[in-house]
């Protein structure tokens, strides 16, 4: 991509044979001749670098007028590189210029090649702050990403036909929308999709919906600038920006507020959107994946979804069975776990007992793929003897108080974060998936329970 270059000048001569030396060097450039003019240039188009003048007025060498202008475009501009030239340098005038945000001054007459030479280390220097607040966002999210991470595992028919279907479908740009029952896997092919899209060198950028508050959600999606808001410190990346060229999962889609999903619509519609405070519309490249373990279907009939997102968003819908239904996976599966937990705790491998792995496929899994890998881990803690047997699972014929309840004879000797994971997902399954009522059974709200459930997953 081709910098561009803002020129803020009065005097025509100056802009033209500025113009002239930079767009000879592969620059795009735009002019501006007055301080009004550069501030509106600034609100409607993307530039890499102003390079402007200190005086505007005819007559005036004070340089007050450029100073001024300079405060206000750092307001509105925090990282943008602003280059100052003036025929009327003073040793003052330049600390005065350093001072109200310039990023380096240059006198006039100008000497080409160390005017070009400024450019170029300020442009690089932008791309590089630019580059260093995305990964410092982007490792906040990652951090937030610990889990055991395994290779998928799909021995069923089901399971290879979907892995199948979504390796078919990563390579076009659709919206993909998951459906499945909690725990069954949904982010994880998600991630799969991106691995096998032609995005994958770009980010995945995964946004629980649920944990996001209401006021904050434009904030959180399209970013903010400073001072849009009162507690807008600093100017934010939103999730869309973080993912621009890759993915952007919008996991638990179901659970966006209807006054959100309209403004959702509109960015999925246009592909375009405006960071809150900003009028500068910025483009939404990315490839959009969507889960839920709702029926969208029903949603909409319920008046809590929007049609028209709906059909925005399923243009390819699969749907993740539960591992009750694909029993050829759960053996593996715990195999998987198994060593992965040995690992984790660095202590030997404990094996399945016959009797064991007839009890995790008599099982009826109510948690998914995430319960049995809690449950492997639980018993590897518990369990005495190398050999798992099925007192050692603690699974219970009661779906709903299994995959928490860990024998009563039994000191619990799993971390809080554990114990607490099983309360929230528990009663997550006791509500049938409704976060509104399982956060308000804890004495929660919805956006604190799914902060918790995400951080301890
Ligand atoms: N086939 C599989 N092979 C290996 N690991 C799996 C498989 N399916 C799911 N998992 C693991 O199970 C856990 C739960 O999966 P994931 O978070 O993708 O489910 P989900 O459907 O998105 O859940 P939720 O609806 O609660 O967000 C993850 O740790 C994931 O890595």
């Amino acid at each position: 991509m081709t910098a561009s270059i803002l020129i803020a000048d009065d005097d025509e001569g100056i802009i033209s044979a500025l113009s002239l030396l930079l767009k000879s060097e592969g620059f795009t450039v735009d002019t501006a001749s007055s301080p009004q003019q550069v501030l509106d240039k600034l609100l409607h188009c993307d530039y890499h670098l102003v390079l402007m003048d200190l005086n505007y007025s005819f007559d005036t060498t004070s340089g007050e007028e450029g100073l001024h202008l300079l405060t206000r475009i750092r307001n509105q501009e925090e990282l943008l590189p602003v280059v100052v030239m003036t025929g009327w340098a003073t040793i003052e005038l330049a600390v005065n210029t350093i001072k109200s945000g310039a990023n380096d001054f240059i006198q006039k007459p100008w000497d080409n090649n160390q005017l070009l030479a400024t450019i170029h280390n300020q442009l690089k220097l932008f791309n590089a702050q630019k580059q260093t607040q995305k990964l410092s966002q982007h490792n906040q999210l990652l951090q937030n990403e610990r889990r055991i991470s395994l290779p998928i595992t799909a021995h069923s028919a089901i399971m290879k036909s979907l892995l199948a279907k979504l390796q078919q479908v990563a390579k076009s740009d659709v919206n993909i929308l998951l459906t499945g029952e909690n725990g069954t896997g949904k982010s994880m092919l998600a991630r799969y999709v991106h691995d096998y899209s032609n995005r994958a060198s770009a980010p995945f950028i995964a946004v629980n919906m649920g944990a996001i508050t209401e006021t904050l959600f434009e904030s959180e999606m399209f970013g903010h600038l400073k001072g849009a808001f009162t507690d807008a410190k600093q100017t934010r990346i939103g999730r869309f920006e973080l993912a621009e060229s890759g993915t952007l999962f919008l996991d638990e889609i179901a659970n966006t507020p209807l006054s959100q999903q309209a403004k959702l619509l509109r960015v999925l519609e246009e592909r375009r959107f405006e960071k809150v405070g900003a009028t500068k519309t910025q483009v939404a490249d990315i490839r959009l994946i969507t889960a839920t373990n709702s029926q969208p279907s029903q949603l909409v009939a319920d008046g809590l979804f929007r049609q028209d997102l709906l059909y925005r968003i399923n243009t390819v819908e699969l749907v993740v069975p539960p591992l009750r239904e694909r029993l050829e996976d759960i053996i593996p599966l715990a195999q998987h776990y198994l060593m992965a937990v040995a690992q984790k705790y660095n202590q030997p491998q404990h094996t399945l007992s016959a009797a064991a792995q007839t009890a995790l496929l008599q099982y009826p899994w109510p948690g998914n793929v995430r319960e049995l890998g809690h449950v492997i881990e639980r018993a590897h803690i518990l369990s005495e003897g190398q050999i798992l047997q099925p007192s050692n699972l603690g699974l219970d014929s009661q779906p709903n108080n299994s995959a928490a309840s860990v024998n009563n004879n039994a000191t619990d000797l799993r971390t809080l974060e554990a114990i607490e994971l099983d309360a929230l997902e528990q009663r997550f399954e006791y509500f049938n998936g409704d976060a509104i009522q399982a956060a308000q059974s804890l004495g929660l709200s919805r956006s604190t329970f799914y902060r918790r459930l995400s951080k301890a997953k």
